[in-house]
């Protein structure tokens, strides 16, 4: 980053607005939603012949179709407006020049040097690391990096959990095709994750990444422990350690008293959910190779670059985080649903879980004082179609009302127009047509006459079947499920609670509302000991620690 575009940065940040409430388009944003807010999405789109054209944002191979959204012009123009007067521009100028914009932490929020092109580093030691990766992902694939037998590897078994496992695990299976090493990933402390892991292994050809930034995390070292005993218990010495532990960490000094020779290291300005593109996605170089990791650093550069040159009203990122915003603190949708039409997917609203609500589940804002406005919704969802069979019922027709992303990854040419595929595409797009336009009570009553139904059983059926619609949806196109375009969807909703976390004013990178819980449990670990007399607690976590010490016999 140059020093005038800093400069730039930081003179055009003092003329924004830091409270929401503040700004001139809030009110006008408020009044919008009470005016129009409640107009029908039918209507919206009777006599607009272009709506679907232009509520519709494109970048990096990815479409964003907003038009299923309860905004007009007007209410389009007050929400760029209020991305003004935020000054989220600016802000986006700080996080690209790697300013400290986590102001609780002092840390800068870096993760787009990560991806920066070799011909453009933000940053050298990143390109340092990412070629120290390159080399040993490729010796593990070719087998030249043997186990203590003399094997080659056939099994990489990630142990992190978080951003340490979150990003690379949605990584590889979603892009994973059978291929050896196989990825596993492991987070859960409940020893039935690992153990299950383990079973189906062989030791002498598991390769075993630990992966923590802080190289403290209580659940993934005691993972790393066990993974260590099976291995020595299989005939490893403790020198044949070396072959089969490396260990990704910020934490060189933790991870040498773990005994752990090989690190691969990333920085402090690396959140953990933002860094999957750091030496975080070993798993996924040496699962699928550098070629894939550099496609998947292409696609979210790309977007990145789409993200800080694209104007606000064409800008994909941007429209995912307006619409979130409308929908959350104007219309009062707090629930937000994730359904992508990809089995390989699945874990993508896991991944956006930690991504959206640990990055702005806030309530104090970048100054300290109670934030002014509702920030992050609950985000939840599952894979589609498997989700319309359970929970769409309540979507389509329960009290809460609930806004979705449907994410669409066109197929490869080859399963194109195939029996499964035309069922996947058309369930997603009738789920998002269905939700829009509910189900027409006219209609609904001819059809139920034309069944012979009439007086108080026809009245009846009416009530049961008719339904409102009008529940938002975007609709994201991905051109394929690649390296390329997953790399650019992920740096989409990064850049999305980047967006979000601006308006709201708050700081979307730092967590400190995990700690408390973790401290708790170190305390709890301890009371949970046979011969410690346990420490006080309330009335109800004593008798739970009661119970528990009462079934292990202490
Ligand atoms: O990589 P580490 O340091 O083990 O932390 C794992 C995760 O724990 C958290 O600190 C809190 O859950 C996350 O932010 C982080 O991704």
């Amino acid at each position: 980053m140059c020093f005038n575009a800093l400069q730039r940065a930081r003179r055009e940040r003092l003329t924004v607005m830091s409270d929401p409430l503040a700004t001139q388009s809030w009110p006008r944003l408020e009044a919008l939603a009470r005016a129009r807010g409640g107009r029908h999405l039918t209507d919206l789109f009777a006599n607009d012949d272009t709506r679907a054209q232009r509520y519709t944002a494109t970048a990096c191979g990815l479409t964003l179709d907003y038009a299923k959204q309860r905004i007009d012009d007007d209410t389009r123009m007050a929400l760029l407006e209020l991305f003004d007067e935020q000054g989220v521009a600016a802000a986006r100028e700080a996080m690209f020049a790697g300013e400290p914009i986590n102001t609780s932490e002092d840390r800068a929020v870096w993760h787009v040097a990560l991806r920066a092109p070799d011909a453009d580093p933000m940053y050298a030691p990143v390109h340092e690391v990412r070629q120290a990766m390159a080399a040993f992902a490729e010796e593990v694939r070719s087998g030249a990096w043997t186990g203590f037998d003399g094997q080659t590897i056939t099994d990489v078994v990630n142990i992190g959990i978080g951003g340490s496992d979150l990003g690379p695990r949605f990584v590889c299976e979603s892009l994973a095709r059978h291929e050896i090493p196989r990825a596993h990933f492991v987070a859960n402390v409940d020893p039935h994750d690992l153990d299950d892991t383990l079973a189906g292994l062989d030791p002498a050809r598991t390769l075993v990444i630990v992966t923590s930034k802080s190289f403290g995390t209580a659940e993934t070292l005691a993972n790393a422990r066990v993974a260590r005993r099976w291995l020595i218990a299989a005939g490893a010495s403790e020198a044949d350690i070396a072959r089969h532990f490396v260990a990704v960490s910020t934490n060189e000094d933790k991870v040498k008293a773990f005994g752990i020779e090989r690190m691969f290291g990333f920085w402090d300005w690396v959140g953990g959910r933002y860094s999957l593109w750091s030496a975080v996605g070993l798993s996924i170089m040496v699962a699928l190779g550098s070629e894939r990791f550099a496609a998947l650093l292409a696609g979210a550069h790309a977007m990145d670059q789409h993200f800080r040159d694209t104007p606000a009203a064409d800008n994909l990122p941007v429209w995912l985080a307006l619409t979130g915003i409308w929908n959350n603190n104007f219309l009062g949708l707090a629930s937000h649903c994730v359904v992508p039409y990809a089995q390989r997917m699945a874990n993508l609203p896991s991944f956006l879980q930690q991504l959206e609500m640990e990055s702005n589940g806030k309530s104090v804002t970048r100054e300290g004082a109670p934030t002014t406005v509702a920030t992050v919704p609950t985000i939840w969802g599952s894979v589609g179609t498997n989700a319309q069979h359970a929970y769409f019922q309540m979507l389509h027709q329960g009290e809460l009302a609930v806004d979705l992303d449907f994410i669409l990854p066109l197929s490869a040419p080859e399963d194109a127009g195939g029996e499964r595929e035309i069922e996947r595409v058309a369930n997603c797009l009738a789920q998002a047509e269905a939700l829009m336009c509910g189900r027409d009570r006219q209609a609904l009553r001819g059809e139920l006459e034309a069944e012979g139904l009439s007086g108080q059983a026809l009245e009846h059926r009416l009530a049961a079947r008719q339904f409102a619609g009008n529940r938002p949806s975007n609709t994201l196109v991905m051109d394929a499920l690649d390296a390329h375009h997953l790399g650019a969807l992920i740096a989409a909703y990064e850049h999305k609670a980047f967006v979000q976390g601006m308006i709201w004013n708050i700081n979307s990178f730092d967590q400190w509302g995990v700690e408390l819980g973790k401290a708790m449990a170190g305390q709890l670990v301890k009371d949970l000991a046979a011969d410690n007399t346990p420490s006080a607690h309330d009335g109800s976590t004593d008798r739970l620690l009661a119970q528990v010490r009462a079934h292990w016999g202490r």
